[in-house]
């Protein structure tokens, strides 16, 4: 498909859509909320998964695969756990023609799957840590609006679950795993993160703390989590008698950890970098980093192009960079040309009569659309430079454009404005939930209500006497508030 039918500033939705389609990621299903990942975006998350899942080995994480199913009973364990999650659980009913006497749930997380187990295989402190990871997809039946990749009833994920003799081990792993997260988002995606902790209103109810690392699309002016890392504290312990014997022969419950990162930063990534040619890829995550076309001229030296064109991919390649030839004698260079810019790839390298006969390459970015001759002896050292200037390039742009956005406000009124203007608001906060909720009930709307989105681990000093924005009471922290996804 060529050319897109909707500008990002225009129709923000309709443009991510037409993206995510048309650079061949996603295929749309007929069960709402369901889409078909294909190539371009399964390979983007197994290069994520190849960093995460060898940064997890050398904290010693053991991969598990726990049963996609789970009974009634077992589910519903804890009310508290689950509360309010009720009406997403996806339930198994019947085979064939038959009932099951019994109704079996499709995991939505794992926690009661895996916890019973962990009880079972957990006695001494020698079986202490137990650092649990899977790799799978989980089912939430959500109601509201689905988004490729961002709110999908069913998605991939990696979930780890850890257990500790200790607060501190537990306390540390879990920013231990936040910061690969930030490395996920900035160091990969090339998306801005904020560090920060979640109000007790909005962090897992079945935890003691949780942290994330939140982004922001400032095309909607939303907040999103980009992924959370919970320390669950002894809850989990005492709900599924986790215990073990000390040294001191002792019996003490565990202290356990849960953290994921799902299919959703994909969503972030493409909402972040594309624009109204397609997909601009980060090269850390591009399936192809550069593409080489061949430009033939009427009678020239076609197959001394092809060779040329030939060459570079090998030469790139066996270099450890991810080059492909497109060398289709279907299509015009100008088509593949917008094909391979709506694809996202980060290099174009062009290669015609003139470039043949002056030994060089035309390299053009797909960034920011400029141009450049390289000599052919070059190409490697070249084409790491401008890879490496690209991915900084997109981080950076994306830090100053979320900067942007940023606004910090100290009355009701301030606020209220920078939200009505799509901002991410930095705001005095006095901690309390009646505070939080208060806020929420008068940000009401059908663009959804304002919530806090973290505390930032990176605090603004608070100067003494400064009021909370919504409450007038002595402010107690910095806190992200706007309307999330
Ligand atoms: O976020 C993580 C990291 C990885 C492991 N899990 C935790 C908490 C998940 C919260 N959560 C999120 N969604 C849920 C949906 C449900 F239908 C039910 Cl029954 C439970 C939950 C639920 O507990
Ligand atoms: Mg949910």
């Amino acid at each position: 498909k060529l050319g897109m039918a909707y500008k990002k500033d225009d129709n923000f939705g309709e443009w991510y859509s037409e993206v995510v389609v048309n650079s061949e990621m996603i295929e749309y299903y007929d069960i709402s909320g369901c889409y078909i990942l294909r190539p371009w975006a399964m390979e983007i998350w197994e290069l994520l998964k190849e960093f995460f899942d060898a940064e997890i080995k050398k904290l010693k994480l053991k991969p598990y695969y726990f049963p996609l199913f789970v009974t009634e009973n077992v589910l519903q364990k804890e009310k508290d756990h689950i509360e309010g999650f009720a009406p997403e659980v996806a339930w198994v009913t019947k085979s064939g023609k038959s009932d099951l006497e019994a109704p079996i749930a499709i995991r939505p997380t794992s926690e009661t799957v895996m916890y019973p187990y962990f009880s079972k295989w957990i006695r001494s402190h020698r079986d202490l840590p137990l650092k649990c990871n899977q790799w799978c997809n989980v089912v939430r039946w959500e109601f509201s609006n689905p988004t490729p990749f961002i709110r999908s009833r069913e998605f991939l994920w990696q979930e780890g679950h850890t257990v500790f003799a200790t607060k501190e081990e537990a306390d540390e792993e879990v920013l231990q795993i936040l910061e690969l997260y930030r490395r996920i988002y900035e160091e990969f995606l090339a998306v801005p993160v904020s560090k920060g902790r979640k109000s007790e209103m909005e962090k897992f109810a079945g935890g003691l703390y949780t942290t994330s690392v939140e982004a922001f699309i400032p095309n909607t002016g939303r907040g999103i989590q980009g992924a959370t890392s919970h320390c669950l504290g002894q809850n989990f312990a005492k709900m599924f008698d986790i215990t073990f014997e000390n040294e001191k022969g002792e019996r003490s419950m565990v202290w356990q950890n849960s953290w994921a990162y799902t299919t959703r930063s994909i969503g972030v990534m493409v909402m972040t970098h594309g624009d109204d040619k397609g997909l601009v890829l980060p090269p850390k995550v591009a399936p192809i980093q550069v593409i080489v076309i061949p430009v033939p001229f009427k009678d020239a030296d076609t197959t001394g192009i092809k060779g040329a064109c030939e060459s570079a991919v090998y030469t790139l390649n066996q270099a450890g960079i991810r080059a492909d030839l497109d060398a289709r004698e279907n299509y015009s260079p100008g088509w593949k040309y917008s094909q391979w810019e709506m694809k996202g790839v980060p290099l174009r390298i062009e290669i015609g009569p003139k470039d043949l006969a002056n030994k060089q390459v035309r390299i053009v970015r797909r960034d920011n659309g400029t141009k450049v001759d390289i000599p052919s002896t070059d190409l490697v050292e070249q084409v790491r430079v401008l890879l490496d200037g690209f991915q900084a390039n997109l981080l950076e742009t994306a830090k100053a454009k979320r900067d942007a956005c940023i606004v910090i406000i100290s009355t009701w009124d301030e606020f209220i404005a920078a939200l009505n203007d799509k901002k991410l608001i930095l705001a005095p906060w006095c901690d309390e939930e009646e505070v939080e909720k208060d806020v929420k009930a008068r940000t009401k709307g059908e663009l959804g209500a304002a919530k806090t989105l973290c505390t930032p681990f990176d605090q603004p000093d608070l100067p003494s006497g400064t009021v909370c924005f919504a409450s007038g009471k002595p402010a107690q922290k910095w806190s992200f508030w706007g309307r999330s996804y």
